[in-house]
């Protein structure tokens, strides 16, 4: 099967990031949104980070034409009538993805391939929305896209052989190395890296050390390019925190118990960089 139609469900850092990395690979995308303004001002930025590389001599001005030629907006799940591949990274909320799997079950063509990009749900329960079970795979970038080359392919138990080859062809196609791994809550890099910041978190509220000292131990001391708690306000802390409690909704252990303060930061609508506040200030 030929993937040459996508649609990218979610138009916030990961499907703006996602969205770019297909159209400048050459692929149809049509960005979606609830609501124009969010997919609108996605596209702006998206086009100025483009103009950038122009302004820098890194990217042909015809490249960057070409490239936007490739994205097209859309606030209406009709639009996937025409797709190939879904990739879906809309908020990381079961609810609302299995909704939206639902959704778009009914109006995608029968061959498409369903994927999300979600962090820790079960793909094997999101296939179970769908009629489609042997066609839906996680298909999970990381932060920023175009920066990250790993992409981790996470197969449900439905999953069939076909839609992971096709798949994974798709992911290698967008420059990216690609790695499987089976169905489970956080699946590789996060069922490790998430616990490691939320224990950031844990180190900072007992006051063993400042979000500073914190960050700059890890830097140094474990040679990671940014410390757990700048990388936390990077994610956005609701993401960091809905994750901890998938892990912990799915293991039961007590050590995924979500750092307090984390709980606190969220219930502040201090989200990290996408708001100004987190464990550092940005404005
Ligand atoms: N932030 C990260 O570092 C990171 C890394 C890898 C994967 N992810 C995953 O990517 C997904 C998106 O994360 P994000 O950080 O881009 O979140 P975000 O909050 O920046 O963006 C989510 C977008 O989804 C939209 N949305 C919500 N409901 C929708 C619906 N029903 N239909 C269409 N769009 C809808 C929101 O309006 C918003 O624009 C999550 O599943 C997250 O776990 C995030």
């Amino acid at each position: 099967m030929e993937i040459k139609n996508v649609m990218v469900v979610g138009a916030g850092q990961m499907g703006g990031g996602i969205a770019q990395a297909f159209a400048e690979a050459g692929y149809n995308v049509k960005l979606n949104d609830i609501k124009q303004e969010f997919v609108d001002n996605r596209l702006e930025i998206i086009s100025k980070g483009l103009q950038h590389q122009v302004e820098k001599g890194r990217l042909e001005q015809q490249e960057f034409e070409e490239i936007m030629t490739h994205l097209t907006p859309s606030v209406s799940y009709d639009d996937a009538a025409d797709i190939d591949l879904v990739v879906e990274a809309a908020t990381e909320n079961e609810k609302i993805k299995l909704s939206i799997f639902k959704e778009l079950d009914e109006v995608a063509p029968k061959e498409a391939i369903l994927a999300s990009n979600t962090s820790s749900i079960s793909i094997t329960k999101i296939a179970g929305a769908t009629k489609r079970h042997t066609q839906v795979i996680g298909l999970h970038f990381f932060n920023p896209v175009h920066a990250m080359k790993l992409i981790e392919l996470n197969i449900g138990l439905t999953t069939s052989q076909e839609t992971i080859q096709v798949v994974q062809k798709v992911g290698e196609s967008l420059d990216k190395t690609v790695i499987m791994a089976k169905d489970s809550a956080g699946f590789v890099v996060n069922r490790i890296l998430i616990p490691m910041i939320n224990e950031g978190i844990c180190v900072l509220e007992e006051g063993i050390a400042s979000a500073e000292q914190v960050d700059e131990a890890m830097r140094l001391g474990s040679n990671v390019p940014m410390g757990p708690l700048e990388l936390a306000d990077f994610i956005g802390l609701d993401v960091v925190l809905s994750i901890m409690q998938t892990l912990s909704a799915n293991f039961g252990d007590t050590k995924y118990r979500p750092a307090p303060l984390l709980v606190k930061h969220v219930e502040a609508g201090m989200l990290g960089r996408k708001t100004g506040h987190g464990f550092y200030n940005y404005e």
